[in-house]
């Protein structure tokens, strides 16, 4: 950051200063005759950024990106161009913190003192307008930033509790959501069921068809499971071909009949429809499990998983208990 004069002779004017819009501007030029003009050369970044100033881009381009001083830019920038200004904020609550303010191209800035800016303020009503005016588009900007963000959370956080195949729930959703689940049916003494669901021969099926056919005979299976399943249920996949269905509020012999329709939607389910190819068939096993007087999620997936197991013994595409 060079030093090239003094705003007097710079041969710039206060007209065209946001700040000063509608301010006297007689008093004001002479208010900053003896404030000092800067340069910038392209990337340079202001120096003694710590100190709360306010500066002005007489010409040039400054970018701002966003939240970079504390290290969570998320690569939004934000431009300052001829006539704007930055360091308001730090003049106000004197702590500033510009490093994240650097030159796009060649920059000239007029720098006002704190003291100044403050004389500036208390003189003069359009100048503390203008900065309130500017200051309040700066916490807009702020909050849409900050909604965008939440947004993108939440977008993320969907995204690490849902398996990207089948959009069910996955294993990070199993491990935190069952135990508070199970908990809840405890305190409130309430019926709790699971269903383990294996596809049947799924090894020789994908040999079979494919592992792409592999792939959407999986999701055809979870989309059954999803939609046969009441709002307050929940669909996981627990492992590779290995499904779950959690059921709140409900007891043993209503897990069976829900197991026995799915099973039979699995057995019917349309895989894809390409008519010019015989459609494969898939069944599945289901384990159906409920949660005992001194049961935990532990105990709970172990008893669908030995169901499971039972089923597959049985002959395949059916309900054990
Ligand atoms: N297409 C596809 N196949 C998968 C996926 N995840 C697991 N598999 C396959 O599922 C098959 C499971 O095979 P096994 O565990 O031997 O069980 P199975 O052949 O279904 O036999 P049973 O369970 O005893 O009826 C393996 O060949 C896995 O490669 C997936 O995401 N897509």
């Amino acid at each position: 950051m060079r030093l090239i004069g003094i705003f007097r002779d710079s041969g710039y004017t206060v007209e065209n200063l946001e700040l000063f819009r509608g301010a006297d501007t007689l008093a004001a030029a002479l208010a900053l005759a003896d404030c000092e003009v800067v340069q910038l050369t392209p990337g340079e970044r202001i120096e003694d950024a710590v100190r709360a100033r306010l500066y002005i881009v007489l010409s040039g381009v400054l970018e701002v990106e966003t939240d970079g001083h504390a290290g969570t830019s998320d690569g939004s920038v934000t431009r300052i161009l001829p006539g704007e200004s930055v360091g308001e904020q730090s003049v106000l609550d004197d702590a500033a913190n510009l490093d994240a303010v650097r030159a796009v191209e060649d920059t000239r800035l007029l720098v006002i003192e704190s003291e100044l800016a403050w004389e500036l303020i208390d003189q003069s009503n359009a100048v503390a307008r203008n900065l309130l005016r500017l200051l309040s588009f700066r916490i807009r900007a702020a909050n849409a930033l900050l909604r965008r963000r939440q947004k993108l959370g939440e977008f993320y956080r969907q995204l690490s509790l849902n398996d990207t195949l089948t959009g069910l729930y996955n294993r990070t959703w199993l491990a935190d959501m069952l135990p508070k689940i199970v908990g809840r049916a405890r305190a409130q003494g309430s019926p709790l069921a699971l269903l383990m669901v294996d596809l049947d021969n799924f090894k020789k099926f994908n040999d079979t068809h494919g592992h792409l056919i592999g792939d959407a005979a999986l999701c055809a299976a979870a989309n059954v499971i999803r939609d046969g399943l009441r709002p307050s249920d929940f669909a996981v996949r627990y492992g590779g071909e290995e499904l779950m269905a959690v059921l709140p509020e409900t007891t043993a012999e209503l897990a069976c009949m829900v197991a026995d329709r799915l099973c039979q939607q699995v057995r019917e389910a349309v895989l894809f429809s390409d008519m010019r190819v015989p459609m494969p068939h898939l069944t599945a096993c289901f384990g159906v499990a409920v949660l005992g007087p001194d049961g935990d999620e532990m105990s709970l997936i172990e008893a669908a998983d030995a169901a499971l197991y039972r089923a597959k013994e049985a002959g395949r595409n059916c309900v054990s208990v």
